[in-house]
């Protein structure tokens, strides 16, 4: 049987092999939210990158540019980092290169994996399937905040390992804690995350409404992961063949 594992943050990753593994890479609030969103909004691809310089040169290919930095859009790029700004057709059919001060870190930190895979409350369901099928030893990578540990990744984490309990071993003490987290907190994630620090962190940007929605469970059928250099939809191409 295989098993899932978690780090809860992208600068313990020198502890995991990543060989052979699959990565699920998370960042609740709201990086990850808000690319599994754009993919619902018909984005073709996605090109995370860690340095806004770097994200504001894929403008002259014709992207989208996305960057966030301390809960706010950064200045003189196209798109920030809340899923609501993804919403009125302006992504249909187009690339976007993002950056953001978590998620995007994750992700490019997790390259080195045999999959990788973005998830999302608002996608679990299309990652727990995808990891059964894959039938890989899996890996939860926490985008945490600034390395450190938080609240709304670890939950994630703990709710896909107990989607995945029947098919998956997870008996290493990570994701034991995280699935006893979620069970705790799964009744109200709302209530329980009000005193986390993302939340307090950003209170004064009045997020409130993106934070409800990134806790919304199994909203899209959309599964992004890697290739290359880049994120594609995976359900977008079974779509198509
Ligand atoms: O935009 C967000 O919600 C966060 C901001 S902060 O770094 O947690 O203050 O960025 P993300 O990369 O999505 O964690
Ligand atoms: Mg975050």
């Amino acid at each position: 049987m295989p098993s899932i594992d978690v780090c809860f943050s992208p600068e313990l990753l020198h502890l995991y092999d990543l060989k052979g593994k699959a990565v699920v890479a998370v960042d609740i609030l709201r990086a990850t939210s808000t690319m599994v969103t754009a993919f619902a909004e018909g984005a073709a691809q996605i090109f995370p990158v860690m340095e806004l310089e770097e994200c504001r040169g894929f403008a002259a290919q014709g992207c989208l540019t996305a960057a966030e930095r301390n809960g706010i859009k950064a200045e003189g790029f196209d798109l920030g980092n809340s899923p609501f700004g993804y919403m009125d057709g302006n992504v249909l059919g187009r690339d976007i290169a993002i950056t953001t001060t978590n998620g995007t870190r994750a992700i490019r930190m997790s390259e080195t994996a045999e999959e990788v895979v973005v998830g999302a409350f608002l996608n679990l369901q299309a990652v727990a399937e995808h990891l059964a099928e894959l039938g890989l030893d899996v890996l939860v990578v926490c985008a945490g905040w600034k390395g450190q540990f938080n609240l709304e990744d670890t939950l994630f984490a703990g709710a896909l390992v107990e989607r995945l309990q029947d098919s998956f071993s997870s008996e290493n003490d990570s994701a034991l804690a995280a699935v006893y987290l979620y069970q705790t907190a799964k009744a109200d994630l709302v209530t329980f995350l009000r005193q986390s620090s993302h939340v307090r962190r950003l209170e004064h940007l009045e997020i409130h409404k993106d934070i409800e929605f990134c806790l919304r469970h199994d909203v899209y059928n959309v599964l992004p992961v890697w290739r290359h250099d880049r994120l594609v939809d995976l359900k977008v191409k079974e779509v198509e063949s």
